[in-house]
């Protein structure tokens, strides 16, 4: 049996066309463009390459983008700075400042430092606090793009066995609150895991957010499962070729077992780029005081 292949192409275009009809209801009717800021601070190249798509997308949509790069060895108040500016400015309803920070500098301050409305990467504690809770939260772009893409093989995810492997606080925690608000039932393994391959071989779904290329092995899933890898190891090509992006899952291998894969490139990356518009336009809404958008 070789599996269906989640295809991120379609289906985030398929979110960047409802993101972008909700952005010319809110210009038409309300005279809002909702506007994005990303920070990045020093020059890390995987980053420049997220951050470009990001700006062009947020564009595409109709939104406003705004850029703002640092020097690496910009001091902890300067940043801050900047922060405090973006909190205060209209025009801005979407803040995310690209991780991981150079060294010396405190991302935990950073992030809480952001106003929480304008939080559209979830990493607030104060979002993080809300999601857990099952209250309005804006919500970690990753996990939200990878529930989506689990849900047009499964309408319902209710009762499956899912397994996440990851523990971040910007992946694999809040997969985890959205998978219980699917009343999915939810395994969390992380580097202290005994015996991973068998707890993988119950998971019906498995998504795999760990930062080892290829780690999750074809027998390790169970016929038939449901694979979102949300992984992205850039690994030198060979003989100084281009450098390729491998996901955590040994996509080969996986494909052969598992009913559904995401592959990468062309799977979670591209939903995390186009739920951070979402998360744009939610914000806007909530900002203005009007009910939360259709997307
Ligand atoms: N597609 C996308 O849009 C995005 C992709 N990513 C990618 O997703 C991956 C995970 O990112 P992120 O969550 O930020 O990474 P972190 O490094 O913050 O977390 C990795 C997690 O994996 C666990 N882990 C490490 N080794 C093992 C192992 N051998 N067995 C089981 N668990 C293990 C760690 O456990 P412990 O807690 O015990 O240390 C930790 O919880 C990376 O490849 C990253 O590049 C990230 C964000 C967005
Ligand atoms: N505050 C913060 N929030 C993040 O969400 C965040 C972050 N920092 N730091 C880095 C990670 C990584 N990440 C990716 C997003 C999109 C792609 C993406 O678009 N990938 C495409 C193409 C990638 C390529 O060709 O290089 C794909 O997989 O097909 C990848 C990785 C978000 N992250
Ligand atoms: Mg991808």
């Amino acid at each position: 049996m070789t599996a269906r292949i989640i295809d991120g192409k379609t289906i985030s275009a398929e979110v960047r066309a409802r993101v972008a009809a909700e952005v010319t209801r809110l210009k038409t009717d309300h005279g809002i463009t909702p506007g994005l800021a990303v920070v990045l601070v020093g020059n890390d190249p995987a980053s420049e390459v997220y951050v470009r798509s990001k700006h062009k997308q947020t564009q595409e949509a109709g939104m406003a983008s705004f850029e703002h790069r640092l020097p690496a060895d910009v001091p902890q108040a300067e940043l801050m700075a900047l922060i405090a500016k973006l909190n205060a400015d209209p025009a801005v309803h979407g803040i995310l400042v690209q991780l991981p920070l150079p060294k010396g500098l405190d991302s935990n301050a950073v992030i809480d430092a952001i106003d929480p409305a304008k939080d559209v990467d979830g990493l607030n504690p104060t979002n993080a606090g809300r999601l857990a809770s099952g209250l309005f939260a804006l919500t970690p772009c990753t996990p939200l793009g990878s529930i989506i893409m689990a849900k047009t093989v499964h309408a319902s995810l209710e009762g499956m066995n899912a397994l996440v492997i990851g523990r971040s606080n910007l992946v694999g925690k809040p997969l985890v609150q959205l998978l219980l608000n699917e009343n999915a039932t939810v395994t969390i393994a992380h580097s202290r895991t005994r015996d991973l391959p068998a707890l993988c071989r119950q998971a019906d779904l498995v998504f795999a957010a760990v930062g080892k290329a290829e780690m999750v092995k074809g027998d390790w899933i169970k016929p038939g499962a449901t694979v979102i890898d949300v992984g992205i190891n850039r690994t030198p090509g060979k003989d100084g070729g281009k450098d390729k992006l491998l996901g955590d899952v040994a996509f080969a291998e996986a494909k052969e077992v598992a009913g559904a894969i995401t592959p990468v490139p062309g799977g979670v990356g591209l939903m995390t780029v186009a739920c951070l518009l979402v998360n744009t336009v939610r914000a806007a809404c909530a900002i203005h005081g009007l009910p939360k958008p259709a997307v």
